[in-house]
């Protein structure tokens, strides 16, 4: 049972931290966010001819930005099958002169922009408005697990947060997975989709389940680095995406922590289950384990 939550009734903090306890996902109301443009801007970019989009491959880019095509990216590294989906990354915006990107701070690089007029700001827009509540949904975190509200805030006000336009085809009767078995990286994922149905999560004691599509509400999940931090009273559980019955558009945004963030098991947790690890050094090892 995936929880619908409302970000402005009473006990949020407490209702999120059961959601996070639980099946790791939760529907998210009240962000007052309008998706319509980022999706425009979406279905606009995947409808350009494939030579447009090959242009912004993420093959340029040192920096985890840019376009994948089909079948490029394999996320379930346990069968090895190819996602049938194409997506497009952007992150966190920087200058060309920007003295982490002119010093080569790993992650730190200048997007890709395709030839579409009001692409550059309708991602853009939708990146800062989802960090934003990213960020707020943090401070909620922060007073399920009893802290002071702003723990976490310093760790991610210069994030290795990426937006991910994505498009699944079709199901074409040929078998396949639109996006493979696998969890998320960052601290927490907030998720857009058009309303087609096709995601699905394994809770931890459980087979799997679908989530349901919730016109307007945001899916959001707890990622590895937030169960790494709360040494496992979060959970990051498995989803994955079924070939859609039809077209299928939806747009994550992953709250990656800054690079210099460390991401080790909160006082009062118990003996901890992981080695702490930097925000940067847990990317990159989990961007190798995908893309070898
Ligand atoms: O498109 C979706 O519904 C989910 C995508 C996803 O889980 C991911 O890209 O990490
Ligand atoms: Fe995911």
């Amino acid at each position: 049972m995936i929880p619908r939550l409302d970000i402005r009734q009473q006990g949020f903090a407490q209702a999120l931290g059961e959601a996070a306890r639980g099946p790791g996902f939760f529907l998210l109301d009240g962000h007052g966010l309008d998706p319509a443009p980022v999706f425009a801007a979406a279905e606009a970019f995947f409808a350009q001819p494939q030579e447009a989009k090959d242009a912004v491959s993420i093959r340029h880019s040192a920096h985890n930005r840019g376009y994948v095509t089909l079948g490029e990216e394999r996320l379930d590294d346990t069968t090895g099958a190819p996602d049938q989906k194409e997506a497009f990354n952007v992150g966190l915006d920087l200058a060309p002169d920007d003295p982490r990107v002119v010093s080569c701070e790993p992650f730190r690089g200048t997007n890709l922009w395709p030839d579409l007029p009001g692409f550059r700001t309708a991602t853009l827009g939708w990146y800062n408005s989802a960090w934003a509540l990213g960020v707020d949904l943090m401070r909620a975190v922060a007073v399920d697990l009893g802290l002071e509200a702003e723990r976490f805030s310093p760790d991610f006000d210069a994030p290795l947060a990426t937006l991910r336009l994505l498009r699944y085809p079709a199901e074409d009767g040929a078998g396949g997975i639109g996006a493979g078995a696998h969890t998320d990286y960052g601290a927490l994922t907030l998720l857009m989709t058009d309303g087609t149905a096709g995601l699905q999560v394994k809770p931890r004691d459980g087979d799997w389940i679908d989530v349901p599509p919730a016109e307007g509400a945001f899916v959001v999940n707890i990622g590895d680095c937030l169960m790494r931090w709360t040494n496992g009273i979060y959970a990051s559980t498995p989803h994955r995406v079924l070939p859609p019955p039809r077209e299928r558009y939806s747009v994550a945004f992953f709250l990656d922590p800054n690079p210099d963030a460390m991401i080790a098991a909160l006082p009062g947790t118990g003996a901890p289950q992981w080695p702490p690890v930097s925000g940067a050094d847990y990317l990159r090892s989990r961007l190798e384990a995908t893309y070898g």
